[in-house]
């Protein structure tokens, strides 16, 4: 089991008009680590609905093209549900850095879900370092991440 990101890949992104904000933050954040990042809208204040941008980052990591995936809307929790109908997602709401290195070491989590209208930007990016460095501890729970997998 693959307990790092491939960050020879992309990070797919996507949120809505809640998280838009937030999503232009991270991007800018990712390409200054040196990652390269398939921005999937939205890219306007306008409202819009969440499963139009979780489906296609969930696609891209579910189909191995995209490292990891990153999603924001108001809650987190819209975004996430809509991403975890897809087999080999494992999307994950994070509102704090432990959180964040919980959903990677014990969940092996593939999408960081983030709630743009109850974290600051500052709070964001620290969430996504977590996240981004934290890997998957493997050992007892291998599988319990397999069980979650395979119904
Ligand atoms: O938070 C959400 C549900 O989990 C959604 O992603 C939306 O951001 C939220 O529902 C949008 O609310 P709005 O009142 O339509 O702006």
């Amino acid at each position: 089991m693959q307990t790092n990101f491939d960050f020879s890949l992309p990070v797919a992104i996507g949120a809505d008009h809640a998280g838009v904000e937030c999503k232009e933050v991270l991007v800018s954040f990712l390409e200054g680590r040196g990652l390269r990042v398939k921005d999937l809208g939205t890219h306007a204040a306008d409202a819009v609905d969440y499963p139009d941008f979780a489906h296609p980052v969930a696609k891209l990591v579910d189909r191995g093209q995209a490292s990891l995936g990153i999603l924001i809307c108001g809650s987190g929790n819209g975004v996430a549900m809509a991403a975890n109908k897809h087999q080999g997602v494992r999307a994950a709401v994070c509102w704090g850095e432990e959180l964040a290195r919980l959903a990677r070491a014990h969940n092996n989590a593939n999408i960081l879900c983030l709630p743009g209208r109850f974290v600051d930007q500052v709070q964001a990016q620290a969430i996504t370092e977590v996240f981004l460095q934290t890997p998957f501890e493997g050992g007892r729970h291998v599988d319990r991440v397999r069980k979650v997998v395979h119904l």
